[in-house]
């Protein structure tokens, strides 16, 4: 069987090769940007990463049966093409979910530390509750925070009851943190969810933060409502046109980071184990493979508040000022990520 995968996810290159038993599986690794239909005609499986548009155009005419994606999000993979086409495709649910928790926690912090936003108390947003933002939500209340739910599919299935509207939403929030899927049409579109008529909408000049696709919210829109203060600050993981991102909306966030909220060790073990997983159960081989995520230097964390454990285990600054410095190294900062743990890994100790 032929297997051509994205050269930048962890933990598959040895193990993949193994399954399949007698006759070694032929796998090629390539970065997602150089997948062509030349190269996939042949192939009979691809795992790709979000890097890689997996449509018509790609696909037509291949052997291509089966499709792995090893990130939640599935906005890259023409889902209509593949059923046409009679393609499975699967992604990785959940996999990161605790990362990008992480990332909002941590961001959550540095308000607090840096910019003298007091959280105990404070009104947060969270839309979008699946299994990022059921985490957030989490965190949030952890941190002494009022939280407010928005999820319209989930309401729409399982009654209004704990969900909030978004006129509620952005009349009381103080913060508002996206974790949607793109959706690019339909009822529930969240393509440039906001736009200017958000931002006009909003009461409270709340801190904006998105972790869910650049293209949830409208660049110019974002840009125009930090100049006009309807929003106090905006953290940007995911930016519209990446990697050619908007270096003027770069200079303006307090934190702006190449996409990255989700690259956790764990999440990413967590991926390439469920999509090789998938791949196993697809072609009927026995997934006999085992991945864990690389320990860090020291598992002990020594510190003198709570907060700071969490700003050791993980600071966004670090990526932030790197992208700062090198917005044009956007793709670079990615794929050569020094993976992080989440708190699992690590025993804290306050003194
Ligand atoms: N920045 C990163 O590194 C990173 C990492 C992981 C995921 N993501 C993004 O975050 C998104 C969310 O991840 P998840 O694991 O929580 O996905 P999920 O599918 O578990 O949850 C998404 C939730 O959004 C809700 N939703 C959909 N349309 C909505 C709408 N119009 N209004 C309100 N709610 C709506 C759904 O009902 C669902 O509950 C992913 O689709 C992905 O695009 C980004
Ligand atoms: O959808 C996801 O899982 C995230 O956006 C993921 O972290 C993206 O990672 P990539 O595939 O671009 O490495």
């Amino acid at each position: 069987m032929k297997v051509i995968i994205d050269n930048k996810i962890p933990y598959i290159e040895g193990i993949i090769e193994k399954l399949g038993g007698d006759t070694p599986n032929e796998v090629i690794y390539i970065p997602g940007t150089k997948f062509t239909p030349e190269i996939v005609r042949d192939a009979d499986a691809l795992i790709i990463r979000t890097r890689t548009l997996c449509n018509r155009e790609l696909l037509e005419g291949s052997k291509v049966k089966f499709i792995a994606t090893a990130t939640i999000g599935f906005d890259h993979i023409d889902t209509d093409y593949c059923k046409e086409a009679r393609i499975t495709w699967t992604n990785a649910p959940g996999c990161n979910s605790a990362s990008v928790a992480q990332y909002i926690h941590s961001t959550l912090l540095l308000l607090e530390k840096e910019k003298g936003f007091t959280l105990k108390g404070k009104c947060i947003g969270v839309v979008g509750i699946g299994n990022v933002g059921s985490k957030v939500c989490d965190v949030a209340q952890s941190l002494g925070m009022r939280v407010l739910m928005n999820d319209l599919p989930r309401a729409d299935k399982e009654g209004a009851g704990m969900f909030t509207d978004m006129e509620t939403i952005t009349r009381e929030c103080d913060v508002i943190t996206f974790h949607t899927p793109l959706n690019k049409e339909g009822k529930y579109k969240t393509y440039h969810w906001a736009d200017a008529g958000f931002f006009n909408s909003l009461k409270k000049s709340p801190v904006i933060i998105n972790t869910s696709r650049g293209e949830v919210t409208e660049t110019s829109a974002l840009l125009s409502a930090l100049e006009k203060k309807q929003i106090s600050e905006a953290v940007i993981d995911v930016w519209e046109n990446e990697p050619e991102i908007s270096l003027e909306l770069l200079n303006k966030v307090f934190l702006g980071t190449p996409h990255i909220a989700g690259y956790s060790a764990d999440g990413k073990a967590n991926a390439t184990r469920m999509s090789l997983e998938s791949f196993c159960r697809f072609f009927n081989i026995n997934p006999d493979f085992d991945i864990q995520p690389i320990q860090p230097e020291s598992s002990v964390i020594k510190a003198s508040t709570e907060a700071d454990a969490y700003l050791q285990m993980y600071d966004p600054r670090r990526d932030s000022n790197a992208l700062k410095a090198n917005p044009e190294m956007f793709e670079q900062l990615r794929g050569d990520y020094p993976l992080r743990r989440e708190k699992e890994a690590y025993t804290i100790q306050i003194a």
